[in-house]
């Protein structure tokens, strides 16, 4: 059984046309998969798709063999804007997740201090989102999905408003956090040295379908250097000629676990 099991899943609005169609993808628990494509493809209706924000018209989307039939807290999203709230601290923030279910207590904040220091932030939890870089904002945002402990991580181009050099740190702290095991990440990029950066697996979105996948062979760790390897520039390559529709490849997308 795969953690994420997608069988045939579409979405279509009333008799309009499917934005997406018959995907077929697994992946396995612990894994990071990306997705990418270029914009207006699909990515984020997929992604809305599997955090249960919307249901599938067809098919079916399944969490460790369960029906995604709505929101729950097995699964936490990351949107692209960090989507704090301006009015309260960032240790608020991080814990608002919880505090809107239950009385947070003393043990719910040290584990909001905890993500904190885990993203590269230790101390700041009284600070206000306006006092924070851009950067920063993401990294609370980041802390607040892992809050509830989600068992899948939904990414929507988290990252696409920064720096590059922000960019790659946080992609290192998203490196360092999979390192701890046990969460399984789908992210959503429309950068491809991004995505065969972080992922095990990579799939290509056009048109509402798949039409590439390729697993990430580079060694784990990863740190800098394995983006100046000869076979990283072979990866993105071989993803950029699948995304200007130069190669369709075997799918369905089946996890090795
Ligand atoms: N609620 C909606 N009503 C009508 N059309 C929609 C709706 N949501 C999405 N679409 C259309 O579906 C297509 C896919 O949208 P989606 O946001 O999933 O694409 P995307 O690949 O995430 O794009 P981007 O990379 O620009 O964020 C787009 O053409 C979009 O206009």
């Amino acid at each position: 059984m795969s953690f994420v099991a997608i069988d045939g899943a579409g979405y279509a609005i009333g008799n309009g046309p499917a934005i997406v169609e018959d995907i077929d993808w697994r992946i396995g628990e612990g894994e990071f998969h990306c997705l990418v494509g270029r914009s207006g493809c699909g990515k984020t209706t997929l992604l809305k798709l599997a955090a249960g924000l919307l249901l599938p018209t067809s098919g079916s989307i399944r969490i460790r063999d369960r029906a995604v039939s709505e929101p729950s807290a097995e699964v936490g999203f990351v949107f692209q804007a960090p989507t704090l709230l301006d009015w309260l601290p960032v240790i608020d923030n991080i814990l608002l997740p919880l505090s809107l279910k239950r009385r947070v207590g003393p043990q719910d904040r040290r584990r909001a201090e905890e993500l904190l220091a885990l993203v590269a932030m230790p101390g700041l939890g009284a600070r206000y989102p306006r006092e924070l870089s851009g950067g920063q904002q993401s990294r609370v945002a980041i802390a607040r999905a892992l809050v509830t402990d989600p068992a899948l991580l939904l990414f929507d181009e988290p990252f696409a408003a920064l720096d590059a050099i922000t960019r790659e740190e946080l992609q290192d702290d998203l490196l360092r956090l999979c390192g701890r095991g046990g969460t399984t990440m789908l992210f959503v990029t429309h950068d491809i040295a991004e995505a065969v950066y972080l992922a095990d697996r990579v799939a290509v979105m056009a048109g509402g379908r798949l039409c590439h996948d390729l697993r990430i062979d580079l060694p784990r760790p990863r740190g800098r250097d394995v983006r100046y390897a000869p076979r990283f520039t072979a990866l993105c390559r071989e993803l950029r000629r699948a995304m200007d529709g130069g190669a369709v490849a075997a799918m369905p997308l089946d996890a090795a676990s």
